[in-house]
């Protein structure tokens, strides 16, 4: 099991700095929808080049043009670029195709997908690299995880590996790792901690013996 950083309310040199103190003790460093609107791909490309070392994801939430803006994101420097499950299946092919090209991955972000069994199943047929349960910012305003759907795509998904997102903390981590997924993805649970290297070193560690 792997661990992600979701950065989400910074800017470059912020992301720069959170990165430096936690690096150790994540796998991948989520450049989030927030920091693309406010700096562009420039953030993927910064955190990139200053963390070599580390896979960086690029949190678009592709909904259209799939294939081109993997292949824009790719040329920043990411990794792994999250295409959203509730579009067109040729935007997710799409998506899939060029990352095959780049030698990147895809994620499906499964956020506000309503039948999530069937979903998951056909978006795993397409050949992505993760399928991600997700409960955005305005679901944990309403008090919804996403502990449930992460049990369904478990059930059902194959091929790719899963993962969840959402309001994750270390307190309810344990319930998360009993659930099995392949990666755990966590931004203010460890970006809002006044010891983020501490938070984010006792995450690493569960997440790893799990
Ligand atoms: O994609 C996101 C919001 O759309 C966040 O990056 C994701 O939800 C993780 O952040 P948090 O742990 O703070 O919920």
């Amino acid at each position: 099991m792997e661990l992600q950083l979701a950065l989400d309310l910074v800017n470059i040199p912020e992301a720069k700095q959170v990165v430096a103190e936690v690096a150790e003790h994540i796998d991948i460093v989520e450049i989030g929808t927030p920091v693309v609107i406010n700096e562009g791909l420039h953030a993927v490309k910064a955190i990139k080049e200053a963390f070599p070392h580390l896979r960086v994801l690029a949190d678009l939430k592709v909904m259209d043009a799939g294939g081109y803006e993997v292949m824009k994101a790719s040329e920043a420097g990411a990794d792994i670029i999250t295409v959203l499950g509730v579009s067109d299946d040729a935007t997710i092919k799409g998506a899939v195709a060029e990352a095959r090209k780049q030698g990147k991955q895809v994620m499906v972000d499964m956020i506000n997908v309503k039948n999530m069994e069937e979903r998951a199943r056909e978006i795993d047929g397409f050949g992505v690299d993760y399928i991600c349960v997700h409960s955005g910012y305005d679901h944990q305003a309403e008090g919804k995880n996403s502990f449930e759907e992460l049990a369904t795509i478990n059930r059902v998904v194959q091929q790719a590996k899963t993962a969840v997102a959402g309001g994750i903390k270390l307190e309810t981590l344990p319930e998360v790792i009993a659930a099995k997924p392949d990666l755990v993805i966590v931004g203010g649970g460890i970006t809002g901690q006044s010891d983020m290297k501490a938070v984010a070193a006792e995450m690493k560690q569960l997440v790893q013996q799990a």
